[in-house]
């Protein structure tokens, strides 16, 4: 059962947002939903975009800071921004932003008590997808992104599931979880501490036996606070170049972590997406 809870006209088109009732997460979640003036037609097919934004975030935030739906509308691309961690009074929380609700990592997690509903790879690559191309004019053409964890979730399903997305690219991603303090407090609360675990949930650690080489996309702020402690882009770089994996990776002079940044590339990540979902 999905319920439209906002509807606003946006770019010729339709910014909306929808709740449902989560059977992987086993909870109530929202996800917004761009519908671009082309979905109007009928019979119209459009591509996907699924966003993936970072700690603290809900639908909310890409869909009132990024400024995605004018390019969206442009492109005849819909865009779908799930929230970032299963809600609700019955799902286990921690103290601070970077654990529980708000930072879901989009990992299927291990431990208890966060086993039963923190099962957001499965959310976002399985569930979603599914009630999507069921209830909206799309097709299968699936393109992913997102912002910080959200980019390090974009990455990981990416390389997790090959096949299944045509394009992927990042803003800020946290490349490498495994070696940096975000990464390890999340992985050692939702996997366990057996590191070995955590290679599964790690873009950099994945590069090297993936099965596919989907170009990565990648923008990277050089004034953003997290840079060198949390982002560290150079992992990357050296992980691509030891795998051959395709990588563009654009240092932005002066752009910090935040959605000012990503207002002022979004239109570029669309028009990369746009270029393989239409091809
Ligand atoms: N201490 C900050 C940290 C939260 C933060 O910066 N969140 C980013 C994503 S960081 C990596 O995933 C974000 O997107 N914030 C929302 C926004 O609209 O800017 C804090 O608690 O604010």
């Amino acid at each position: 059962m999905l319920e439209r809870i906002e509807h606003r006209a946006c770019f010729g088109g339709w910014q909306d947002v929808y709740e449902h009732a989560s059977r992987a997460l086993g909870c109530t979640m929202r996800f917004g939903v761009y519908l671009p003036p082309q979905a109007a037609a009928p019979g119209a097919r459009m591509p996907v975009l699924y966003w993936l934004s970072g700690l603290t975030c809900t639908e909310q935030n890409f869909i009132t800071k990024a400024g995605a739906q004018r390019y969206a509308a442009e492109h005849g691309v819909v865009v779908v921004a799930p929230d970032t961690s299963p809600r609700g009074e019955h799902v286990p929380d921690a103290d601070g932003y970077d654990l529980g609700k708000g930072a879901g990592f989009y990992l299927n997690a291990t431990q208890a008590p966060w086993a039963t509903h923190y099962r957001m790879h499965d959310y976002v690559v399985e569930e979603l997808p599914t009630l999507v191309e069921a209830q909206f004019p799309v097709d299968d053409r699936r393109a992913i992104s997102g912002h910080s964890m959200g980019g390090h979730g974009a990455l990981v399903l990416a390389l997790r599931n090959p096949g299944r997305y045509r394009s992927v690219s990042a803003f800020a991603p946290i490349v490498a979880p495994s070696q940096v303090p975000w990464g390890e407090k999340a992985f050692t609360a939702y996997l366990g501490e057996d590191r070995a675990a955590w290679r599964e949930w790690d873009a950099c650690a994945l590069l090297a036996g993936a099965s596919e080489r989907l170009p990565l996309l990648v923008d990277q702020g050089e004034g953003d606070e997290f840079l060198d402690t949390q982002l560290r882009p150079d992992l990357l770089r050296a992980a691509c170049a030891e795998a051959g994996h395709p990588l563009t990776l654009r240092l932005q002079p002066g752009y910090d972590h935040s959605y000012y940044f990503m207002a002022s590339f979004i239109g570029d990540h669309l028009a990369h997406h746009a270029r393989a979902l239409q091809a």
